[in-house]
């Protein structure tokens, strides 16, 4: 398996949280969705990877080099999408062209003017003047005009409106059709993830707990829908956590097909990415 990015044993500890050490691999030709409740370190995980924070333990290779983002070939090779901007407030995307022409030697200004048309923003406005969906369009048309192999991106679709972001998602899974190039993004949309992640990493209270390919995710979990009485009688091994409602509980299993298999009668239904995320964090675990 070609790696485009690998990340071992990253760490990194704040006053009142930690990242335990998160292992993360993004191959080529491939995008990798991070997921996790408010909180659980995915921009932590990011920022510790893009150097915008000091980790304090790990190693992260970029196509197969331990990676400095003082490297100036590197970050060539790499775009970062987060919220904040390294712009100037005053100057206008058509301005924002010149400078990073002087910085990327990839930069191409007809796919930048091209993306900007077709996200609907305004060459010549002032950034200070843009919304925030603008903003996050206006960084990812960047992002995507100078030719890099790994875009990162932490909540790129939030804030935009669906048809945007459904554009958005089908340009990504353009960016990485050739197999050369990868998206590590972290999203709480999880429906974008469904659409287009090949691999889902799940961070929990700094934590990596699931690290899977999306398919064998929805292939190999189940929620399971049934009564109190029949839940009571069945064997908790597989169960990841549950929800009694008022006539009936649900809960999600590990391991789909064993779970079948023991109760053939049983209603399994495949989980979303919700699902999973939701019955480890809140369901009432075993
Ligand atoms: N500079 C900082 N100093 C101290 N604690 C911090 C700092 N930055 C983040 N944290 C803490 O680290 C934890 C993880 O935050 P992080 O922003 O990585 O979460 P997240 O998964 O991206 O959450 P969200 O989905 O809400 O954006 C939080 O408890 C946060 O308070």
């Amino acid at each position: 398996m070609d790696t485009i990015l690998e990340v071992k044993n990253l760490s990194k500890h704040y006053n009142s949280f930690s990242l335990k050490k998160v292992n993360l691999t993004i191959p080529k030709g491939s995008i990798v969705g991070l997921i996790g409740e408010n909180g659980a370190g995915k921009t932590t995980t990011i920022k510790a990877i893009i150097g915008a924070i000091q980790k304090d333990g790990g190693e992260i290779t970029l196509f197969g080099l331990p990676f400095h983002t003082t490297n100036k070939e590197v970050m060539q090779q790499i775009a970062i999408v987060m919220e904040g901007s390294f712009f100037h407030e005053e100057l206008s995307p058509r301005q924002m062209a010149k400078v990073l022409k002087g910085l990327y030697k990839k930069w191409n200004d007809v796919t930048f003017n091209r993306y900007l048309r077709q996200f609907n923003v305004p060459a010549t406005k002032k950034l200070k003047e843009f919304s925030k969906g603008m903003r996050m369009k206006l960084s990812i048309a960047i992002a995507l005009s100078y030719d890099a192999k790994l875009l990162i991106l932490d909540e790129p679709t939030s804030g935009l409106d669906p048809v945007v972001r459904n554009e958005i998602l089908n340009i990504f899974q353009d960016f990485i059709i050739d197999e050369e190039r990868a998206i590590l993004l972290s999203s709480h949309i999880t429906t974008d993830l469904e659409k287009i992640a090949d691999y889902i990493t799940f961070i929990h209270n700094g934590e990596v707990i699931l690290n899977d390919m999306k398919d064998d995710l929805i292939y190999k979990y189940g929620v399971v829908k049934c009564s109190e009485q029949q839940f009571d009688s069945l064997d908790q091994t597989h169960i990841i956590g549950y929800e009694k409602g008022q006539f009936a509980v649900q809960a999600l299993v590990n391991n789909k097909q064993a779970v079948q298999h023991m109760y053939p009668d049983l209603v399994i239904d495949a989980p979303t990415i919700d699902d999973i995320m939701l019955y480890y964090v809140r369901g009432d675990k075993k």
